[in-house]
């Protein structure tokens, strides 16, 4: 039988997606939140769902299958135990105790299914469940925040919470508390959706792991390789962990490349600055790089024992490229050319955060005109897609896409 998670590679013909089409949750950013629910502006959600949209509608033009986190999980949650253990969840994972716990999941549980999952998306004002008496002093101060469950709007980014790996995926622990409870939605999906609760599908690194990894940090190069980036996101001991429990069981990857990029917002995981466009062609930010083209980068490859890895270090990203990937040559196309202005203002607005929907045919933000001149030199198709709201959440078409399944190459 297929296997419905399939991933051997960043630019096999895409087939299967998973994305979030922005809804309430955007509308309840405020100035005061902005920062800790990582964005830098609010989005106008009429726009912001045309934009995406357009996006779907892209995809689905080039013959790619695209599916909706919203009703995924609403098909998950197909009985009432399933959807009260849902909510119990999720009021645990956002703090929700006491008095009000009750009240809060009789009226999430008052809505049909897939309302009852946009709500939960969307954050729950305190506004809209009757104040009860508050008797103690923390109660009075709590009161000055206005949600009983915060805003998930970073969902639209399913790239991050979890990642498809061969037949397998991880269901990320998220680094940033904002973002902590979107892997539950995949947690759920997985398990009890019946397009994939039937399969055995490995999990090679659960939400319950204690370090951090995001799926933007995750990139398949290829059949037996993949990369990820030791970013502000992802931890070392994650990354260890994960090639650990891959070898073990996909015995078709033998090496997980380790790529150290700089701690920051902007470089926020490696395919902010990193991403495959084609066989032999990457895009490339590059700051990533010291002054003489150097980085940090470790090969992982199986141990002489058991739960062991045998670590390489190298410095140099174009060679190494080269090396696992058996290539005589290697293109790293630069975001903005390399140019001191263009490069920082196109990078910030995920100019190389490609979408590749096959070899050398990339789905890009149509902003980022200069990056995209440069990949269409290099023989590069780019399909462009408008972004001036879906970008203000820092994110790129890669970061609004989880691929469920590809074409082998
Ligand atoms: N893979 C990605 O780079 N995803 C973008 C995530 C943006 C989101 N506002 C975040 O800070 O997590």
């Amino acid at each position: 039988m297929k296997q419905p998670l399939h991933v051997t590679s960043e630019i096999g013909a895409l087939q299967t997606v998973l994305l979030h089409r922005p809804g309430k949750e955007v509308e309840n950013l405020t100035p005061d939140y902005l920062e800790h629910l990582l964005f830098d502006d609010i989005p106008h959600l009429p726009m912001i769902q045309k934009e995406h949209d357009y996006f779907a509608q892209t995809l689905r033009n080039r013959g790619i299958e695209v599916l909706y986190l919203t009703n995924l999980m609403t098909e998950a949650l197909h009985t009432e135990e399933l959807r009260q253990q849902f909510v119990k969840q999720i009021l645990l994972e956002s703090n929700v105790h006491g008095g009000s716990a009750q009240k809060i999941a009789d009226y999430l549980l008052s809505f049909d299914t897939e309302e009852m999952v946009k709500k939960i998306m969307a954050g729950v004002r305190k506004s809209e469940i009757p104040v009860e008496k508050r008797n103690h002093l923390y109660e009075l101060l709590d009161n000055h925040y206005p949600f009983y469950l915060d805003p998930m709007p970073n969902l639209y980014f399913t790239r991050d919470p979890a990642a498809t790996i061969g037949n397998g995926l991880t269901i990320n622990t998220m680094r940033e508390v904002a973002r902590r409870r979107e892997s539950l939605f995949m947690s759920y999906i997985i398990h009890h959706h019946p397009r994939y609760a039937e399969f055995d599908i490995p999990i090679w690194l659960d939400r319950d792991y204690p370090c951090p990894i995001e799926g933007g940090d995750e990139l398949v190069l290829s059949k037996d390789t993949i990369a990820i980036g030791i970013s502000a996101r992802t931890a070392a001991k994650s990354i260890e962990q994960l090639a650990i429990n891959i070898f073990k069981r996909q015995k078709e990857i033998k090496r997980v490349v380790a790529v150290e990029i700089p701690k920051s917002r902007a470089f926020m995981h490696l395919d902010t600055v990193f991403t495959m466009v084609d066989f032999d062609k990457f895009t490339i930010h590059p700051e990533i790089q010291n002054k003489d083209g150097q980085m940090d980068i470790y090969i992982l490859e199986q141990g002489k024992e058991e739960d062991t890895v045998k670590i390489t270090h190298k410095t140099n990203l174009l060679e190494t490229l080269k090396e696992v990937l058996g290539l005589k040559d290697v293109a790293l196309i630069p975001c903005g050319g390399g140019d001191v202005i263009a490069a920082p203002r196109e990078q910030w607005n995920d100019g190389s955060n490609t979408l590749a929907i096959a070899p050398g045919v990339v789905v890009t933000y149509d902003r980022n005109y200069v990056s995209n001149k440069l990949l269409r030199e290099h023989g590069i198709e780019v399909i462009e897609v408008t972004s001036s709201e879906l970008s203000r959440g820092r994110g790129g078409p890669r970061c609004m896409s989880m691929p469920l399944s590809r074409e082998d190459l």
